[in-house]
């Protein structure tokens, strides 16, 4: 079975001449060449050459309520005509600021900016600034966005194309990150005490979804809580993917264990360009313009990525999170049923709405176990499933998500397709 893809290799081959290897984010990149959307609505992607694909990838994550949400569009509408950047503070950004704080158990303040790489940037330069400590600990296949302090071992994109330690960036910045496996306590306590009293912050992914999805071990993030305490070290979640998916209250209501700061994006914005940063009051008001550390943006807080976080927001009710937990269970358990059945080596991880299988046989609890999957078996996946019109995301690195629009017929269908790969696999 083959897919009629020639508008999108012709609009690659125009593309390449002028975007660096035709996209403008190396994630969407894949060979022979990616698809070219034409448009999307709820769980489906249309592509150039009339192609329909059920996706989840949701752009990496933020179209949760579908694509094309009548709400979000309607608002977005009528925002747009009232101007979409003024330069000036709104009343939109107290109602958006006031509704992530009664959501997330660290928020008693925020700063909206326009990407998860500025809010973790800035996060980490604020519990620098804070703590007037230089280093830094992130864990190996982490990614917290494309900026020098954290493309160290980092994952998504990086890791897929094998550059995780990304050239370009001085000795000087990343000789400050240190970097410790997930899920292995023993590292932490060894990098705090061979830096004692250096440490400004831990970050983490509480769910690490940029090497495909691992959970953290039982224990583990109340572990990373109490020994950021002890040391005096700030904790910092970066719940860009996390944030709002696993809980209202992201992963630190999921696990009742509540960090200094947060970091935040993607569904935030409902599809538009956002980030926060979200903490205790005491941290937060080191930012500029109350404090000395800065932090800015042209767009920071813009009308029109506001509006649509609020229109977002609003629609992620209890039916939202039981639906999307419940799709994305049927389809792990699906998976593993299948690798059972045509005895493929493979393991399966869902929290909530995400999940992700890798052709691997031991239980993938880190980077390096990740690293060791067969990523050639995972593209056959891929394009199996493609081939059958399911887009899941093209890199073994990456995690799938479920959105309010898949229901019981999509995963159906999604499941025969499923099947129908598995047995060529
Ligand atoms: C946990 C986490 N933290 C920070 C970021 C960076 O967010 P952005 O700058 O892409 O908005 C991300 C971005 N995720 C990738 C895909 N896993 C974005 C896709 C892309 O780079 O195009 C993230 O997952």
């Amino acid at each position: 079975m083959s897919l009629k893809m020639d508008k999108s290799k012709e609009l690659f081959e125009e593309a390449k001449k002028y975007l660096v290897g035709g996209v403008n984010s190396p994630v969407r990149y894949f060979k022979p060449y990616p698809f070219f959307v034409k448009k999307a609505k709820d769980c489906y992607l249309y592509d150039v050459d009339g192609n329909c694909y059920i996706d989840y990838c949701l752009a990496y994550g933020p179209m949760v309520l579908g694509h094309a949400n009548e709400k979000i569009v309607e608002a977005v509408k009528k925002q747009l005509e009232l101007g979409s950047a003024y330069g000036c503070p709104t009343e939109k950004e107290i109602i958006l600021a006031k509704e992530v704080v009664k959501r997330v158990p660290c928020a008693e303040m925020v700063r909206f900016v326009n990407s998860g790489t500025e809010a973790t940037m800035s996060a980490i330069r604020l519990a620098r600034g804070v703590t007037g400590r230089k280093k830094i600990i992130k864990f190996d296949g982490a990614y917290h966005g494309a900026h020098d302090y954290v493309l160290v071992k980092s994952g998504s994109g990086a890791l897929t194309h094998g550059h995780p330690n990304s050239p370009g960036i001085p000795e000087e910045t990343t000789k400050n990150t240190i970097l410790v496996p997930f899920n292995d306590e023993d590292a932490v306590k060894r990098a705090i005490n061979e830096n004692k009293d250096e440490i400004a912050c831990v970050i983490v992914e509480p769910v690490m979804g940029n090497v495909g999805c691992i959970l953290p071990k039982e224990g583990y993030l109340k572990f990373l809580r109490e020994i950021a305490e002890e040391n005096d070290i700030l904790l910092i979640f970066d719940e860009v993917i996390t944030g709002f998916r696993l809980a209202k209250g992201g992963a630190q209501e999921y696990f009742d264990v509540v960090p200094d700061i947060a970091t935040l994006g993607k569904i935030l914005g409902g599809g538009f360009p956002i980030g926060a940063i979200v903490g205790k009051r005491e941290i937060m008001e080191n930012f500029s313009p109350l404090g000395a550390i800065y932090q800015a943006g042209t767009f920071n807080g813009n009308p029109i990525s506001i509006t649509a976080g609020i229109a977002t927001l609003e629609q992620l009710d209890d039916k939202f999170y039981k639906e999307t937990s419940r799709t994305a269970k049927i389809l792990a358990d699906a998976l593993r049923e299948l690798a059972d059945k045509y005895n493929i080596k493979a393991k399966v991880y869902n929290i909530a709405s995400m999940f992700q299988i890798y052709f691997n046989d031991k239980d993938v609890v880190n980077y390096e176990i990740a690293k060791q999957s067969d990523v050639n078996k995972f593209m056959k996946y891929f394009w199996g499933l493609l081939e059958r019109g399911v887009f899941v995301p093209p890199s073994q690195f990456e995690c799938c998500f479920t959105s309010i629009k898949h229901d019981d017929e999509v995963i159906d269908k999604t499941i025969n397709a499923m099947e129908d790969v598995f047995r060529s696999l």
